[in-house]
């Protein structure tokens, strides 16, 4: 049995796959038929580990958070098999669509800490994806069913195809609109503001870029080697309200693709990770949702 569905939108040639293991969407490509999502050539496709590229799905933490700590990096979204809902399913002319989803039951790896087999919590989760000529979305819904509330992180760590290994050259691989971000750069440990310069991958990248205040939305666009850019819009929702989301950077360059059993020493020229996120802390009400939207359009 094939762990990976095809999508197509018949009106436009568009199509996409998405991996049962984690809802991963690991291709898309556009009418014209233009693969736009990295995964590495190591990656391991048979669910016994998270899969290297595609657009794995961070809960209930982004990271290795001392609250959660014997937890995996990341949470268990992305090490799950979840459920493709086939009554979803649909191809009209706006666009092609499906709906995956993963009950906490049936939750089976890297469950830790509050979210141990013994949890308080409870809850269900949903990814979204739809798909047309020149653009993908995946929405990551996370409906709180228990009886208490939780607190939680939640992300969509993207990885993007650079063109003409060009991922280091940052005149065609760059990140513009972080601008007025404060910026925590995971490697150095500092703690700065962005000037109006795009951002770059100069070396092992690992940058979680924080919004200004009143900035809610991420609204970036990124050079993907080529010439060619890509925009990423991304919105975040806790109950009612909108929330902040902030968008890491990520680049594993030489010195981390060494050390990474699933991902070719070279690829870090092939790819740049921009990763939209509610990195804040929220907190999701019993009965309430929340939800995460990232749309790509291919400019
Ligand atoms: O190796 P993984 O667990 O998939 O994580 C890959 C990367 O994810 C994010 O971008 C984090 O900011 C990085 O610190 C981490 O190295």
């Amino acid at each position: 049995m094939s762990l990976t569905r095809t999508l197509t939108h018949a009106v436009s040639g568009a199509s996409c796959k998405i991996h049962d293991f984690g809802a991963c969407l690991v291709s898309y490509k556009t009418g014209a038929g233009r693969e736009c999502i990295f995964v590495s050539r190591d990656a391991k496709l048979d669910g016994s580990k998270a899969i290297r590229g595609g657009c794995p799905l961070v809960f209930p933490q982004f990271g290795q958070s001392g609250k959660y700590e014997s937890m995996p990096q990341h949470g268990f979204l992305r090490v799950n098999f979840w459920k493709a809902d086939e009554s979803t399913m649909y191809d009209n002319e706006l666009g092609a669509g499906i709906t995956y989803t993963l009950d906490l039951k049936d939750v089976k790896q890297a469950r830790g800490g509050k979210w141990d087999d013994n949890t308080t919590y409870d809850c269900s989760c949903f990814l979204h994806v739809k798909i047309n000529s020149q653009s993908f979305s995946t929405i990551l819904e996370i409906k709180n069913t228990g009886k208490n509330e939780f607190e939680f992180q939640t992300l969509l760590h993207t990885y993007y195809l650079v063109d003409g290994k060009a991922a280091l050259d940052g005149s065609s691989c760059y990140v513009k609109g972080l601008e007025g971000y404060s910026c925590s750069d995971k490697v150095s440990r500092d703690e700065y503001m962005t000037g109006s310069d795009p951002i770059v991958i100069k070396g092992l990248t690992d940058h979680v870029y924080n919004p200004p205040t009143g900035k809610d939305v991420v609204n970036v666009t990124v050079g993907v080697g080529g010439g060619r850019e890509i925009s990423v819009k991304a919105t975040g929702t806790v109950g009612e309200k909108s929330v902040q989301v902030s968008c890491v950077v990520w680049n594993p360059n030489k010195e981390n693709a060494a050390g990474m059993s699933d991902f070719g020493d070279d690829q870090y020229h092939d790819m740049i990770c921009v990763e939209p996120g509610i990195l804040g802390n929220e907190i999701l009400k019993a009965g309430e949702s929340a939800s995460l939207t990232q749309l790509t359009e291919i400019l």
